[in-house]
């Protein structure tokens, strides 16, 4: 039989198997190894998504903490949710000590794997993860701001009534309340978003509230959200699979701010190939700059 990729996925609550469900969907050809703290949990899941994987030709099933550092990616969702209402941010503590406790059960990690972090806070989380894994900082990167900005092509895809894959603008900074949109970067078809008559007395400021409020409210509603989240980090591992350079918004070093920030960058079969500097106004500048200072002011604690 070939050898497969192997994609541990850490926590298999709704996230974890929700991308575990969007990757055999996509047929990724990858083996997916289901791992979480309840076992009973992953292997149920194991059980129930291998009942879709006749549409592909991947394989699931549940490991074993120790048979997940051996991986060639490495997705991590261990870690508590939102309660209705509650910040992102606030979750740090908790999932501090789930990241320390699932790093220390994974050891010893292949030195090429790359890890995604997908439990929040992300960007805080990236850190202490590329911290205790001690794996150079481009194999260690978070989902970020990909789903708040599928969330924000969406939005402008609706009002412009264009594709959202023709749209290409970013919302940036913080997976987290301190996130902004480029606005002044942002292009349909070439063209800058600001520039259609949709826009011309838009109220940019309303929609980036409602794009960041989204989370708020589905969790509101249901609890958790899960199916977003799994077709982005699907199409994640896909550019790392296929060393594709797909160019994603995710939490990746930033060598000016120092720390790990939300920001497009390509991403192979290396994981992070190529950060990208978005072009920003003044206030988007500021916006950065706020993000920037917000997630330093945590990670600083866990150093
Ligand atoms: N980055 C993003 O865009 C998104 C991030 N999230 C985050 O993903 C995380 C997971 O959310 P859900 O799946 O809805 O929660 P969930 O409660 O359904 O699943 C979490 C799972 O992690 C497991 N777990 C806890 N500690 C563990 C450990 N040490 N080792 C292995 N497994 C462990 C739990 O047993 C549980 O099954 C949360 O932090 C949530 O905020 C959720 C949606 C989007
Ligand atoms: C929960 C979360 O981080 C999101 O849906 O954006």
């Amino acid at each position: 039989m070939l050898s497969r990729t192997k994609v541990a996925i850490i926590g298999s609550g709704a996230v974890g198997s929700s991308i575990a469900y969007a990757m055999i969907l996509r047929q990724l050809p990858v083996e997916i190894l289901l791992n979480d703290i309840d076992a009973k949990r992953a292997e149920g899941e194991a059980l129930d998504l291998s009942d879709s994987t006749f549409v592909a030709s991947t394989t699931v099933r549940s490991v074993p903490a120790s048979e997940v550092g051996q991986s060639d990616i490495i997705v991590i969702t261990a870690g508590a949710k939102q309660n209705p209402g509650e910040s992102r941010a606030n979750l740090i503590d908790r999932n501090y000590r789930i990241m320390k406790s699932v790093m220390g059960s994974i050891q010893p990690i292949n030195p090429k794997a790359k890890i995604i972090i997908v439990a929040n806070p992300v960007e805080i989380l990236c850190h202490i993860a590329q911290k205790l894994s001690g794996l150079p900082r481009n194999q260690v990167f978070g989902s970020g701001t990909f789903l708040d900005s599928a969330r924000l092509r969406l939005r402008i895809a609706k009002t412009l009534k264009i594709h959202e894959t023709s749209i290409h603008c970013y919302v940036i900074g913080e997976h987290g309340d301190n996130q902004f949109v480029a606005w002044s970067s942002g292009q349909a078809g070439g063209a800058s978003i600001l520039s259609f008559d949709e826009f011309q007395n838009a109220d940019l400021d309303a929609i980036t509230h409602e794009v960041a409020r989204k989370a708020y409210e589905i969790i509101d509603r249901k609890g958790a959200t899960y199916y977003g989240i799994g077709a982005c980090v699907a199409n994640l591992t896909e550019s790392v699979l296929y060393d594709s350079a797909r160019v994603f918004p995710v939490s990746c070093f930033d060598p000016r701010a120092q720390c790990y920030v939300s920001t497009p960058a390509s991403l192979g079969v290396n994981g992070v190939q190529r950060a990208i500097e978005v072009p920003m106004n003044e206030s988007e500048k500021e916006a950065f700059n706020k993000a920037v200072t917000s997630i330093k002011s945590i990670t600083d604690k866990y150093d």
